[in-house]
């Protein structure tokens, strides 16, 4: 994993202009920054708990929490022909990300046991579709949600349950599994009540920093996805991370760059990527950064895009609209397969000069986000780019750490806790109070 940053300064012409000497200006600061979230000062506390576990989760969980974790994702998938995922933000997108930078899009043309993430949306006409998958099938869930009590997923689960219920009776029980709180909390109550399988989020790690835990764990884990590797990744990655040299930091770097950006007039930031498995990453990230940096009027708007697909929409307005942008691209170097580009006499397409310069399909993907961002530079939008070698388990591990470190350290530089999220409680109660929900 290696981040270049060299587009982020001296942009030309109109854009967001950062020098060399400003980002050195702030090295001490951001050194504080990293030491305090390291050793756990700071503003850091959601009602009490302090919630800095994410940094060192990976280190701690002891290998018989991962084989138990590994032993009852086998078991449900063994024997499920599908089994539903339910949660939403933290508490679903981690677990999609990671199963889609690993089997594609359309990861239930090789998974044996079909995967299905529902209770993201209130789309009746998904829930019937989900419905229908299910039907005269062996159906499992794994639901997750800290608090138990939130719309979307708790609505979901109620389907799923009585899907499920319809077809194992009694032993339905044996087709759940629930990843909730260890004491608090209506799916902690039930769970334990009706005998579920259960695994624990931490006190003190929120739902956009969960990944690292059985949030992420359990669904990948029935994906196949060896979870002693994602985190083996993740723990690879904390000596570079938790590096208080801002310099030798990528996280810090990231940081400090993005918030540079902002206080001088970034409204938006593209994350981008060249790879279309990696797309659910952004949708991660998209959760990660502005419900952490979202408060009194901080933050950036995160747009993702897949370069080249997206291009051809909003590669107009990047290139030429308002010149308040900045962009991080993810760029995957090595695919699992590359192939040549197939060499026609007619050449009628005018393609024959890729395969005549020794070009595969792999080197015109690097150069779907080289050629862009290079050109987006020259007008006055800066970018920098993360390089992961491969789309592997480990890779995905340092990666997600690079990101969530930085979401904290970019919190502290803004001068607020990224760890609560007042204003989506906000509009919760809003809906509670449109739906009649007794006390709103
Ligand atoms: O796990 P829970 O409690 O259902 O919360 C789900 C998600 O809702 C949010 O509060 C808002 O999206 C996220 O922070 C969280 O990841």
């Amino acid at each position: 994993m290696k981040l270049n940053y060299q587009n982020m300064l001296n942009t030309p012409k109109t854009g967001i202009q950062i020098t060399e000497n400003e980002m050195k200006m702030q090295f001490a600061k951001v050194q504080n920054i990293i030491e305090a979230l390291n050793h756990g000062e700071g503003d850091n506390q959601d009602k009490g708990v302090p919630m800095l576990g994410w940094q060192t989760y990976a280190r701690d969980i002891t290998p018989a929490e991962i084989q138990k974790i590994q032993d009852a994702a086998r078991n449900l998938a063994d024997k499920c022909d599908v089994v539903f995922i339910i949660g939403i933000g933290g508490s679903y997108l981690g677990p999609k990300a990671v199963i889609e930078a690993v089997y594609g899009k359309n990861y239930n043309d090789v998974l044996k046991t079909k995967l299905y993430f529902i209770g993201c949306d209130t789309d009746p006409d998904f829930y019937a579709h989900c419905l229908k998958i299910g039907e005269d099938k062996n159906c499992g869930v794994v639901v997750i949600s800290k608090s138990g009590t939130t719309t979307e997923p708790a609505l979901a689960f109620r389907f799923i349950k009585r899907l499920i219920e319809q077809r194992q009776g009694k032993n339905a029980k044996d087709f759940i599994i629930a990843v909730t709180d260890a004491k608090k909390g209506a799916l902690r109550q039930l769970a334990d009540g009706e005998g579920y399988a259960t695994f624990v989020i931490p006190d003190n790690i929120g739902g956009r920093f969960s990944v690292v835990t059985p949030v992420g764990l359990a669904p990948i884990a029935i994906a196949g996805i060896d979870i002693a590797e994602y985190l083996s990744g993740y723990k690879k990655a904390l000596p570079l991370i938790d590096n208080p040299d801002a310099e030798k930091n990528p996280a810090a770097l990231y940081a400090l760059l993005r918030f540079l950006a902002w206080q001088k007039g970034a409204a938006a930031e593209y994350q981008v990527t060249n790879s279309a498995f990696f797309e659910s990453n952004l949708a991660w990230t998209m959760q990660l950064e502005p419900e952490s940096e979202g408060h009194y009027g901080h933050g950036l708007h995160v747009v993702p895009a897949v370069f080249p697909r997206d291009l051809h929409s909003i590669g107009q307005l990047i290139q030429q609209g308002p010149r308040d942008l900045i962009e991080i691209a993810t760029k995957i170097l090595t695919p699992r397969a590359d192939l040549p580009v197939p060499l026609y006499a007619d050449d009628t397409d005018e393609l024959n000069y890729i395969p005549q310069n020794k070009l595969t399909l792999n080197d015109i993907n690097k150069m779907t986000i080289d050629g862009p961002l290079a050109a987006h530079y020259a007008d006055g939008v800066p970018n920098m780019t993360i390089e992961l070698e491969k789309i592997t388990p480990q890779n995905l591990g340092e990666y997600h750490y690079l990101l969530m470190k930085a979401t904290a350290i970019q919190g502290y530089l803004l001068g607020h806790n990224p760890f609560v999220q007042p204003g989506v409680q906000f509009w919760k109660d809003k809906l509670f109070k449109l739906a009649g929900k007794p006390g709103y």
